[in-house]
């Protein structure tokens, strides 16, 4: 495909998410209607339809026009960018060409209101404010650009230097992350891991480095009974079994069954034995609790931008009473003397600092040893965690 090409099926493909559609879904469907696209293909589509949804608010300022669509949304981008509008040049599979009244309506991202650049909704530029007082902008900032790739290394299969030389065999280059004792991250061809030896060896897996320095800082040791209560698709229980060398008993639960699809397959890979449990089959106690709970996700909307704009004041009220209620649940599989971690990737309070708050007024048997947050960076998604230990 030309690039042309993709910026028209990009303008498409944001047409149908405008419309309701979820991004990966509308993309799925394009690629299924598509087979003339290669992998490198739907890549760039990817990046484009990406890249548009993280800075959707200063994407439609920029093209001035005041109703969204996806022409519109692209045409804000690729303005922005050097050459970026030869795109729209009339080509056969291209997008048709700007009018005099589009190109005279587009803007300057640099003469926008401070607002624009943030690129939130309102509700979050207020909780934004309020959560992070003067570094609300540059964090806000921060999630608008691509996310770098980060790998654990799996220290049960190999070194951090076994794994990058692995890596740099097949062509994927990689450096130490600073931050974090088992993380790299991946500075060429990150595309190449999902098919690379030491992926499918399980030498390394896909996870950043705040979810990498939350489950090593809880404080696991070899021989550990560990539940990880809100698993999904079970990087947290994969990187506490390995900071445990691998000997304990390893549970993952989560209310959806189906969250825990792959999980068994990584956990092979891995060469880690994992029970996957769901509904109220957990058996026995746990000198380790963990729980990765549901949240609005406001530190990784580089990674899923779509969060950002589905957000609405219902649900970010509804996310404290949600997240109190699992932990309850979860610290009652703790044994004395046990160890619960509360953790979520969200940046605000409420869901944060106010949740250990209450659950500490309710449960005076549990002590708050440290709460750490983790701001965005570039070495870093925003994340919050924990300690408690039960009495
Ligand atoms: C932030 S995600 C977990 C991500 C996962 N730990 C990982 O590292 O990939 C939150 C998970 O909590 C699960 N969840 C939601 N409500 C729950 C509940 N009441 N009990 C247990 N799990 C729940 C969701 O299905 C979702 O998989």
């Amino acid at each position: 495909m030309t690039p042309a090409a993709r910026v028209a099926a990009a303008i498409e493909v944001l047409d149908a998410v405008i419309a309701g559609s979820p991004a990966e879904q509308a993309l799925t469907r394009w690629a299924r209607n598509s087979r003339y696209a290669g992998s490198k293909d739907r890549a760039a589509l990817r990046d484009l339809v990406f890249d548009v949804l993280r800075q959707r608010r200063s994407a439609l300022w920029c093209s001035g026009q005041v109703e969204e669509s996806g022409r519109a949304l692209m045409t804000g981008l690729l303005c922005q960018q050097p050459e970026g509008l030869t795109a729209f040049d009339g080509s056969r599979y291209g997008p048709v060409p700007l009018t005099s009244t589009e190109t005279g309506a587009l803007r300057d991202l640099a003469t926008a209101p401070e607002i624009i650049h943030a690129d939130l909704p309102d509700l979050l530029v207020s909780a934004f404010r309020d959560a992070l007082g003067d570094d609300w902008l540059r964090t806000a900032k921060e999630l608008r650009s691509r996310a770098a790739v980060h790998l654990r290394v799996n220290t049960l299969r190999a070194s951090r230097d076994e794994a990058m030389s692995m890596l740099a065999d097949e062509g994927i280059v990689t450096r130490q992350l600073g931050n974090v004792s088992t993380g790299l991250e991946v500075v060429e061809n990150p595309r190449r891991i999902a098919r690379s030896q030491a992926y499918s060896k399980g030498l390394v897996e896909l996870q950043d480095a705040s979810g990498q320095i939350a489950t090593l800082a809880a404080g696991v040791s070899p021989g550990d009974a560990i539940l990880d209560y809100c698993a999904g698709g079970g990087g947290k229980i994969l990187a506490l079994a390995a900071a445990a060398g691998g000997t304990g008993r390893f549970v993952a639960h989560d209310v959806d069954n189906a969250r825990m699809r792959d999980l068994p397959a990584r956990a092979d890979r891995a060469g880690i034995s994992v029970e996957c449990v769901s509904g109220d089959a957990i058996s026995g106690s746990f000198d380790c609790v963990f729980v990765d709970a549901p949240c609005s996700g406001s530190g990784t909307w580089r990674r899923a931008p779509e969060g950002k704009w589905l957000l609405t004041p219902d649900r970010l009220a509804a996310y404290p009473n949600l997240q109190l209620d699992i932990l309850s649940k979860a610290a009652r599989h703790l044994r004395p003397n046990g160890r619960l971690t509360y953790a979520t990737c969200s940046l605000l309070p409420s869901e944060n600092t106010e949740v250990v708050k209450t659950f500490l007024d309710r449960y005076p048997n549990f002590t708050c040893l440290n709460e750490e947050l983790l701001s965005v960076t570039a070495q870093c998604d925003g994340f919050c965690f924990a300690h408690f230990v039960k009495n």
